[in-house]
């Protein structure tokens, strides 16, 4: 039958292998991954101190076995608090691990009493667990993407801490409790193989967040301009397919503003890239004051950009568009010697349209304007064909 020092054993196995797993992702440098690992060594080095407590000298079997175990806890805390962005205070972690300590020390030297030492040890991680879960809580709203991970770790956190409470009212209150750690009676072996999960358990919890962090972080790669900030083109594509549909469903009409700086290779070539990356960043963020918050703004590449403007008929694409074209974002007024101007060509959704075909008079609409001298906003439509000047 399974015994206290096999389950000791069995607990540190798994911290190994949920290292291992950890291990798998640390190279994704997401915040709280190393305190993760940390403290599955930390967990190790306990629950092998732990087991072989009959034969170590004492300092290692109380003291050094019983600060180990509190670190590993800690430093979980810790891995926890930087998964979900929020303040550590390192002081306060490192006086609990001291005093956790120092007390398994007055319950050993002093008055060597095995039901106040397991008060301290089950209190204090009954105490990180109830702080991981409500570190964990605090993000439930507005958590970005699905809450299982939440409510499996606030579950697991109270399944701990209410383990731990219990151990300590049972310890304290039943004559039968155990009088040693490593006691081979039935229930204390039951609790120890418990407690063999808490540490793996919370470390797949943490995991569970970072692979929440890593997919947010992916996505955000794919979907934005690395340069701007600006949608990329890739998300363009799905945003614009989407927003058609919806426009069809709606019957109200999206208006595609495609957008071509004028003489930028000019701009690179006088005043070099630098000078060009920072224009089209500056034409990426002064355009989101010139556009309403549900239009997007993608960069399809080089530089040219697109809008989607959704709900928006003729007049209101017009007006956004001049805005622009009159704001010219591009430009830097006070040190360019190249002016930096914009090319616009303006296309408004039908119902039998794809966001191909509408890209394409758009396309059109701005090979015009770029004919027609470029720094204006032509229009397509056979009714309306607004050309406008920007004065110089
Ligand atoms: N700085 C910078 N330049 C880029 C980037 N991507 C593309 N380019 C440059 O942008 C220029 C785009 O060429 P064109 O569209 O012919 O530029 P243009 O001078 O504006 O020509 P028109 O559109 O006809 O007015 C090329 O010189 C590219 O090397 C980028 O990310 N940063």
């Amino acid at each position: 039958m399974l015994g206290t020092k096999e389950a000791f054993l069995i607990a540190a196995l798994l911290c190994f292998v949920m290292f291992l797993v950890v291990y798998s992702v640390n190279e994704s440098r997401v915040d709280g991954v190393r305190e993760l690992l940390l403290g599955n060594v930390f967990g190790m080095a306990a629950y092998i101190l732990y087991a072989f407590g009959k034969e170590l000298p004492p300092l290692f079997a109380f003291e050094v076995a019983n600060a180990a175990y509190i670190s590993a806890s800690a430093a979980t805390l810790v891995g926890y608090r930087r998964l979900t962005g929020r303040a550590i205070h390192p002081p306060w972690i490192f006086a609990l691990v001291a005093a956790v300590t120092a007390s398994i020390a007055l319950f050993h030297y002093v008055v060597d009493s095995f039901t106040l030492r397991t008060l301290v040890v089950s209190l204090s991680q009954a105490g990180i667990a109830a702080a991981i879960g409500l570190t964990v809580a605090s993000k439930w709203r507005g958590w970005p993407s699905s809450r299982y991970p939440l409510l499996f770790i606030i579950c697991m956190c109270a399944i701990i801490a209410g383990g731990h409470l219990f151990r300590s009212v049972a310890q304290l209150l039943d004559g039968n409790a155990p009088r040693s750690l490593l006691e081979p009676t039935g229930w204390n072996v039951l609790i120890l193989s418990a407690g063999a999960f808490m540490l793996p358990v919370l470390t797949l919890g943490g995991l569970l967040l970072a692979h929440c962090t890593i997919v947010a972080v992916a996505e955000k790669a794919a979907n934005h301009d690395f340069l701007t900030g600006a949608w990329s083109r890739r998300a363009f594509f799905d945003i614009g397919t989407r927003e058609l549909e919806r426009a069809k469903r709606s019957r109200s009409p999206l208006a595609l503003l495609l957008i071509d700086l004028d003489n930028f290779k000019a701009l690179n070539d006088a005043c070099g890239h630098a000078a060009g990356d920072a224009t089209l960043l500056r034409l990426a963020s002064a355009s989101a004051g010139a556009l309403r918050s549900i239009d997007f703004l993608a960069r399809l590449g080089g530089d040219e950009f697109a809008v989607l403007m959704p709900e928006t008929r003729l007049d209101g694409a017009l007006a956004a568009a001049n805005r622009l074209l009159q704001q010219n974002p591009a430009a830097d007024q006070l040190n360019s010697p190249v002016p930096v101007t914009l090319s616009i060509g303006l296309a408004i959704s039908h119902d039998d349209d794809t966001l191909h075909s509408l890209m394409q008079r758009a396309d059109k609409a701005l090979y015009a304007a770029k004919a027609q001298g470029r720094n204006r906003l032509v229009a397509e439509s056979s009714l309306f064909q607004a050309r406008q000047m920007v004065e110089s």
